[in-house]
Parts: C-alpha cells; structure tokens; sequence
C-alpha cells in the first residue's frame, strides 16, 4: 500500500467510526464524516427540517460523537440539499369517482408494503384525506416555515389543503394561493417519506397546473368510472400529464361490477370493462378495477380504508387495491407495471 491508499483507508476507517456512532435514525443524513486531530467534521443533510428539528438534529450528532475516544469538538454543517422524494399523483377528469378512495388505500398498501408513504390532499375544494385516513381531529403544526405532517393510524403521514384553510374559506383560494399552498405542504418537513402520492383536485385546474410548474410528478395514475363521459374526462386530464411530459403509469377502473349484498348478483350499473378498452386504445396500461360496494363507502365514511385490513388481500374489499398498489411498487421499482 502506497501513501495515498493508506491516508485513504484511514479517512474511511474515521468515516465509519463517527457514522456507527450516530443514532441509526439520522445516519441516512450525513454526507460526510471526517475526523482531523480530534476535531469531527459532519455534514448533514437538513433540507426538509424546520428550525427546531434542525437544532436537535445539530444537539443529536453533538452529544453522539464527544461521547468518543477519539473526539475532542464536534462540528457539525447543516446542508439544504433538499432530497427528491418521488410524487405521484393521482387525477382524474371528475369528481366522485373515486379518487380520494384510492389515493388512500394505495397510500396504506404501499405502507403495509414497507414504503414510506405521505399522502398530500390536494384538493383544496374537497379535501377528503382527512376523513378517509382518520386525522379529522389533528391540527397540522409547523416548525418554522415548515409543516410537520400528521400521522394517521395507518402508517401514512398526511396534509391537507384542509389543513392550511379554514372550512368554507376555501373558495377564495384561487390561481396563485392554491398553487402556493401545494407547494407549502410538498416541502414540509417529511422526514424519511419516500414517496408522496398528491390527491389532486378533479379536471385541470390551478392546482393541476403549479404542480407541473413547481413540483413535476413522477408519474401519474388516472382513475374513471366506465362510464362514456367519465372516461372523456379521464383522457382529457390525461392530455395535461402528457403535455407535461409526466409518464402515465396507468389507469384505474372504479365502481365497476355492483354485487348485490343479498343475492350475490353483479350487475354493472356503469357498464362493462370499458376502462380497459379505453386504456388500450389510448396505449396506457391499465391497473385494475375496484368494485363497488357498499362496505367501501361505509369504511371510507368511518376513516378505516379497506387496504388497512388484518386479512391483507384474502379481505376482498382490500384486494383490488393491494393489486394495484403492487402494480404501482413495480412501477417505482423498474418503471414498468
Ligand atoms: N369502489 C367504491 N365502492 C363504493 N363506494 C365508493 C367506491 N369508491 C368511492 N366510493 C365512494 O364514492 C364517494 C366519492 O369517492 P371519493 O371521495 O373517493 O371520490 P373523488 O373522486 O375523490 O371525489 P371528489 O372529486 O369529490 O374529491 C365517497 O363516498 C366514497 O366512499
């Protein structure tokens, strides 16, 4: 071994040392490590942290590493090199089909999946997250600048449009301030969140349209009920992600097949599979298709989103969900469904 590789073996050898001797939480943040006569140097990443959380992160490293041997002063740099987390959004080109519900249980699957989700509702006019993934009675807080998130019982943290706004006022957020506001909760302080599904509003609206300006998704999911004029919608706010070089990852049939709590029988009240034929003839893949049922609506009026259930996908108002979020997890993965 030559000088330089020994003056490198050892730089590495301090780099473990002072990273093993951080708490596993924040070893994710250092950028570097370095020790130099007794002084340890690390730099930190603290983009997403708001002004008390970035103190206790600087307190954390401090008290970890002069518990050391080998340390004499701790000094510790706090970088803003804001992480990319991956966003993607869930729209559709009207409102009630089901939006909201999948966002929810696609968001509690992936978790259940080992993600680290963040759902952010961003429909401003109607925000739903709140009811759906039981956080009604939480207040958003904020650290600085930043918002902190709400943790909902399901694993995934949440914010909503709702959560900025008073109730009735949102109608005076137009253009710029609803933009603003999506923007706001993007850049909270979400920590470890790997991946942050938007809950869009319907159509293609101001919201629609700060997100392709600020925060460009990564990919987004479409969801429509079969019928005709649903699906016209659907295509047209598909238009939006496509002129904004946003790839489609694909589309979701809702409220297809009723099956009729008594006898059994399922009829399709919004006719049959044609959001699949649509999907193939616009060459978008199609993710699968959600009955509707009646334990659906009822679970997301009582904030338990079926994805949640303990019997996993042998519940079957889970499964179509679990499907799709599968589909959505290879996507992440290898960018293909
Ligand atoms: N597969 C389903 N089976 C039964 N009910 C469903 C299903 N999907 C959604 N619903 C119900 O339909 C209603 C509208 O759903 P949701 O709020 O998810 O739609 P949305 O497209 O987000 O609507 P909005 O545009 O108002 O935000 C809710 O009451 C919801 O519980």
């Amino acid at each position: 071994m030559n000088n330089d590789d020994n003056s490198k073996a050892s730089l590495e050898q301090d780099e473990a040392l002072l990273r093993e001797a951080l708490p596993v939480e924040i070893q994710g943040r250092v950028r570097s490590a370095r020790l130099k006569e007794g002084r340890a140097i690390v730099v930190a990443e603290a983009g997403d942290l708001g002004a008390k959380a970035r103190e206790e992160l600087e307190k954390l490293i401090e008290n970890a590493l002069s518990g050391l041997t080998q340390v004499d002063e701790v000094r510790v740099a706090l970088i803003a090199d804001r992480r990319r987390r991956m966003i993607i959004a869930v729209g559709s080109g009207k409102g009630g089909v089901g939006k909201s519900t999948l966002t929810t249980n696609l968001a509690v699957a992936l978790a259940r999946m080992g993600r680290k989700v963040g759902v952010i509702d961003g429909d401003i006019y109607g925000p739903s997250q709140a009811r759906l993934l039981a956080t009604e009675k939480a207040k958003a807080k904020a650290d600085g600048d930043k918002l902190i998130p709400i943790e909902s019982p399901y694993g995934v943290k949440m914010l909503s449009m709702g959560n900025l706004v008073a109730q009735g006022k949102a109608l005076a957020w137009r253009g710029p301030m609803a933009g603003k506001a999506l923007n706001q909760i993007v850049d909270a302080q979400w920590g470890d969140t790997e991946l942050l599904l938007i809950d869009l509003p319907p159509g293609t609206g101001d919201v629609q349209i700060s997100m392709m300006a600020d925060n460009k998704p990564d990919g987004a999911v479409l969801v429509s009920t079969p019928q005709d004029l649903a699906l016209l919608d659907a295509a047209r706010a598909g238009q939006l992600f496509e002129d904004g070089d946003v790839p489609i990852i694909g589309l979701v049939e809702n409220m297809s097949g009723y099956a009729c709590p008594d006898c059994g029988h399922i009829s399709n009240p919004f006719g049959e599979g044609g959001v699949e034929k649509f999907a193939s003839a616009l060459e978008i893949p199609f993710l699968g298709r959600i009955p509707l049922t009646m334990e659906t609506r009822l679970a997301g009026d009582a904030g338990k989103p079926p994805a949640a259930s303990d019997k996993g996908a042998d519940d079957e108002n889970a499964k179509p969900f679990i499907v799709i979020a599968e589909a959505l997890d290879r996507w992440i993965r290898n960018g293909k469904v």
